[in-house]
C-alpha cells in the first residue's frame, strides 16, 4: 500500500511556531504521541503546536483545532490565531475572517503593517471557577497560593485570567532574574490549577510598557504566547499598573494589545511569518521542506 504524505505550512507567531494542516478536503487525525514525536525539536519537525485547518460547522471561515507539544488538544492560541487568521484571508482575499475554536468564534483582520495581524479574542474570563481554579477567590487579581512550590512570597500571589485557556501572571521586579525553566513546571502543575496554567512572569518598564516570560502549559519556554500578551494586558490594566492600551515585549518580540473599554473585548496585534512549506509520510513520519516561506521584512516595515 502506498505511503501518505501530506503537506503542511510551519509558520510562527513571533517565535510561537507552529506545523499547519489543511484538513478541510482531507481529515487528518494523529494521534497523541505522534503529535508529540513530531513537535520533538531534536527528532520531529518541532513546534509549539500543531494546528488542523478543518471545515466549520458554523459555516464560519474555518475551525482551527490546536495541539500543544506534547499531544494534549487545548482550546486557544493567540498567535496561531492570527497565523490562521493571514492564510485565510489571503486564500479568500478577504480582510476580515471568522474561525471557530474549542473557545468560541474569533474574527482576525488585516492590522497595519505588513505581515501584522489583529485578532478579537473576545472577553476575558475573570471569575475564579472559570480561570479554573480548585478552590473559590472573590478576587482573582492576586490569589493565595497555600502550598507554594517555590521560596518567594512573590511566586505565591499571581493574577489569573482565562483567555480561552487558564493564565497565572507573576508580577515581579525583574523577569529576567528567575529561572524560569526550573519553575515554571512547578507552577504550571499546582494544585490549585486544575486544569493546569499558562504561567507568566511580567513587569512593567515603562508607560503601558510590560516585559513577559511565558511558561506554557504543554509546551515550556516559548518566544511568545498570544493569549499570555491578553491575559497580562487585562492583569495590568485591571490592576492600574497601566492603561488599557499596553505593548507586551515577549523574547519574539512586541505585541499590541487593546482592553477595550465599549465592550470589554481584547484586541491582540503582531507579526506573522511563513517559515517554510513541507511535506510529511506519515507512515514513516520523515519529512523535508519544500518551499520557500517569507522573505524577510525591511527594517522598521513591521509594526
Ligand atoms: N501559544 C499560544 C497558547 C497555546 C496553548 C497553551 N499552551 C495552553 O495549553 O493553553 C498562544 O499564542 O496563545
Amino acid at each position: 500500500m502506498a505511503s501518505e504524505t501530506r503537506p503542511f505550512l510551519k509558520m510562527n507567531g513571533l517565535g510561537n511556531d507552529f506545523v499547519v494542516w489543511d484538513a478541510r478536503e482531507k481529515p487528518l487525525l494523529l494521534g497523541k504521541d505522534v503529535i508529540a514525536a513530531l513537535g520533538d525539536r531534536e527528532n520531529g519537525i518541532g513546534f509549539d503546536q500543531m494546528i488542523t485547518v478543518e471545515r466549520s460547522s458554523l459555516g464560519v471561515d474555518a475551525f482551527m483545532r490546536i495541539h500543544n507539544q506534547n499531544g494534549g488538544e487545548v482550546s486557544a492560541c493567540g498567535n496561531a490565531t492570527r497565523c490562521i487568521g493571514r492564510l485565510l484571508m489571503e486564500e479568500a482575499g478577504k480582510d476580515l475572517v471568522t474561525i471557530e475554536t474549542a473557545a468560541g468564534l474569533l474574527h482576525a483582520f488585516d492590522a497595519a503593517g505588513p505581515r501584522s495581524v489583529t485578532v478579537d479574542m473576545g472577553v476575558p474570563r475573570l471569575q475564579w471557577d472559570e480561570i479554573p481554579l480548585a478552590e473559590e477567590f472573590a478576587d482573582t487579581r492576586a490569589i493565595e497560593l497555600q502550598i507554594g512550590p517555590i521560596d518567594d512570597p512573590i511566586l505565591h500571589t499571581p493574577a489569573v485570567v482565562n483567555m480561552g485557556n487558564p493564565h497565572a501572571i507573576f508580577w515581579v521586579k525583574d523577569v529576567e532574574a528567575y529561572d524560569l525553566e526550573r519553575i515554571g513546571p512547578l507552577l504550571e502543575t499546582h494544585p490549585i490549577f486544575p486544569e493546569c496554567a499558562n504561567i507568566s512572569l511580567a513587569h512593567v518598564f515603562d508607560e503601558d510598557q510590560i516585559r513577559v516570560k511565558v511558561w506554557e502549559r504543554g509546551v515550556g519556554l516559548t518566544l511568545a504566547c498570544g493569549t499570555a500578551a491578553c491575559a497580562v494586558g487585562v492583569a495590568a490594566a485591571r490592576d492600574g499598573k497601566t492603561g488599557r492600551k499596553t505593548t507586551i515585549h515577549l523574547p519574539g518580540g512586541p505585541i499590541g494589545i487593546e482592553w477595550r473599554e465599549s465592550d470589554g473585548h481584547v484586541l491582540m496585534t503582531g507579526l506573522t511569518e511563513v517559515e517554510y512549506e513541507g511535506e510529511i509520510d506519515l507512515d514513516t513520519l520523515t519529512w523535508r521542506k519544500t518551499g520557500a516561506g517569507d522573505t524577510p521584512l525591511q527594517a522598521g516595515a513591521a509594526s
